[in-house]
């Protein structure tokens, strides 16, 4: 039951992290979540077997000794009973005490895992720095403190084991008087059982004080709807129109847009930005750094929803489209650091469309320039990728990527500073790729380097989260504002 139990929470958490929104998994740390999917939810299965195992087995020996008591002096039994209910007084005031010292152990402990977490994740980062004695430092810290709440809790128990100790053997010592030699020793076995019944019971209720703390970390999460949010930011995973494949165009247009990400209310990073991506039309977003122009392309997915104005393809609303359909189907996303999945390239390739055929995969990997390098790897398509991609190449690792969103066959095209961390040779080839994909499709292009965006129908310059200049290459260069002067500093 505990291992099924176990299974069934660990789905239901893990489900229920993936429909979050982007938003929720913005504020929380990796290491956190899994924390919860594992050690909490592996807690709660210990505390829960042995709960179920030991404390069926401590109840039946206390109830059947209490009889035994009970028949060999009932009145020492009586006795002995009148001053349980104030031990149980005294023990579920320290139940409290202890439920709130294990919860903020649990917390301690998951924040250490959380940094554990993000320095073997970015391990190569902190090598680079030298930054290794700092990191053990830090994590332990952490650890000292989870470690420091911990003690308290294990000598508060220890001490609840002697007090049930020392009670039982002062009532037996005080009523031993109005017993001959062999009903004492009766007494004094059942006594003895009763005190190890109750002594591994009270061991037992500091386990299912951890396991209610874990499980209750476990069930916080399962409950969470997305809709806890405030109906802005919650955004369901699948449901509502879809355009059918024939009619869609692909015509992108945000209206007025407002954003502000919701863990920084007061900072609003887009400010009535009004863009129009026509069918089939190149559109570049440039401008400085922090202008706002990748948060464009995380509403289009939406990812999350503009506070305010509006975002439409094909003039429908996009949150009236399925998000599901839009995100899978429609818009295909390549970034700068493209993340794969450990398993083979072919594996990775067909995420974009699992239900894709080998020769669809294949024809996808020729488009992005991937096939002749795949093919050149001694197991070809099973190839197997390293975590995160660390077997490959920067410019190998993108090329898999276009592979994966030209799989769907996506009408617009998102493509966020995609070959800005490739050298010469690889962005040449990479960029060879893109422009063989972006033919009959809409794109959406965010640069910081201007020289691969010249070719745009259409330049959009960005500066504090508004769109200040609009046309091309040439009428934008002939005006002498900010793009002209971006051209001049590059
Ligand atoms: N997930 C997030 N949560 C909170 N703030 C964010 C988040 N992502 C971006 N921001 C903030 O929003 C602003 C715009 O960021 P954005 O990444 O859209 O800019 P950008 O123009 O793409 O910059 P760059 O060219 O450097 O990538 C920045 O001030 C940034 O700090």
């Amino acid at each position: 039951l505990g291992e099924k139990v176990a299974c069934k929470m660990r789905k239901n958490l893990f489900e229920s992290l993936l429909r979050q929104d982007v938003a929720f998994h913005d504020q929380r740390k990796t290491g956190e979540l899994i924390d919860r999917l594992t050690s909490d939810v592996q807690d709660f299965k210990s505390s829960f077997k042995l709960c179920i195992s030991q404390g069926i087995r401590s109840t039946t020996q206390t109830i059947g000794c209490i009889c035994s008591l009970y028949s060999t002096s009932a009145k020492l039994t009586l006795a002995l009973a009148a001053t349980i209910p104030i031990i149980v007084l005294i023990g579920s005031f320290v139940g409290v005490a202890l439920r709130q010292l294990s919860k903020s152990a649990q917390a301690h402990a998951a924040e250490a895992t959380g940094k554990a977490n993000e320095v073997v994740a970015n391990f190569r980062t902190v090598r680079a720095f030298a930054n290794e004695p700092l990191e053990g430092q830090s994590y332990e810290v952490l650890i000292q403190k989870s470690c420091k709440i911990n003690q308290p809790l294990c000598q508060s128990r220890l001490l609840m084991v002697n007090l049930i100790i020392a009670y039982v053997l002062y009532q037996l010592k005080s009523n031993s008087l109005f017993l001959n030699s062999g009903q004492l020793m009766s007494f004094l076995v059942s006594a003895q059982m009763i005190q190890r019944s109750l002594a591994s019971l009270s061991v037992l209720s500091g386990s299912a004080v951890r396991g209610i703390t874990a499980g209750s970390r476990v069930f916080e999460y399962i409950h969470l709807q997305p809709s806890i949010l405030p109906p802005l930011f919650s955004i369901p995973i699948t449901g509502g129109r879809k355009i059918p494949y024939h009619c869609l165009l692909g015509h992108l247009r945000f209206e007025d847009v407002h954003f502000t990400y919701p863990q920084r209310p007061d900072h609003e990073v887009l400010k009535g930005v009004t863009l129009d991506i026509k069918p089939c039309q190149t559109v570049a977003l440039c401008g400085l750094s922090g202008a706002g122009k990748s948060t464009i392309a995380s509403l289009a997915e939406r990812f999350y929803d503009p506070t305010s104005g509006n975002i439409t393809l094909d003039g429908v609303d996009i949150t009236q489209l399925d998000p599901s359909w839009l995100r899978g189907r429609t818009i295909g996303y390549i970034n700068q650091e493209p993340v794969l999945f450990s398993g083979s390239v072919e594996d990775n390739i067909r995420y974009g469309r699992p239900d894709a055929t080998k020769d669809e995969v294949v024809s996808a990997a020729k488009l992005a320039n991937a096939d002749s390098f795949i093919t050149n790897f001694p197991s070809g398509y099973a190839t197997v990728v390293g975590e995160r991609g660390l077997a490959l190449s920067g410019g190998q690792k993108q090329r898999i990527a276009i592979a994966r969103a030209l799989l769907k066959n996506p009408s617009i095209l998102i493509l966020d500073e995609a070959t800005s961390a490739l050298d010469a040779e690889s962005e040449r080839l990479v960029q060879e790729a893109l422009d063989r994909v972006m033919v009959d499709r809409t794109v959406l292009i965010i640069a910081h380097r201007l020289s691969t965006i010249k070719n745009a129908d259409v330049i959009a310059v960005m500066k504090h989260g508004k769109v200040v200049e609009v046309g091309n290459h040439k009428e934008l260069k002939k005006k002498g504002g900010i793009y002209s002067e971006l051209i001049k500093l590059q």
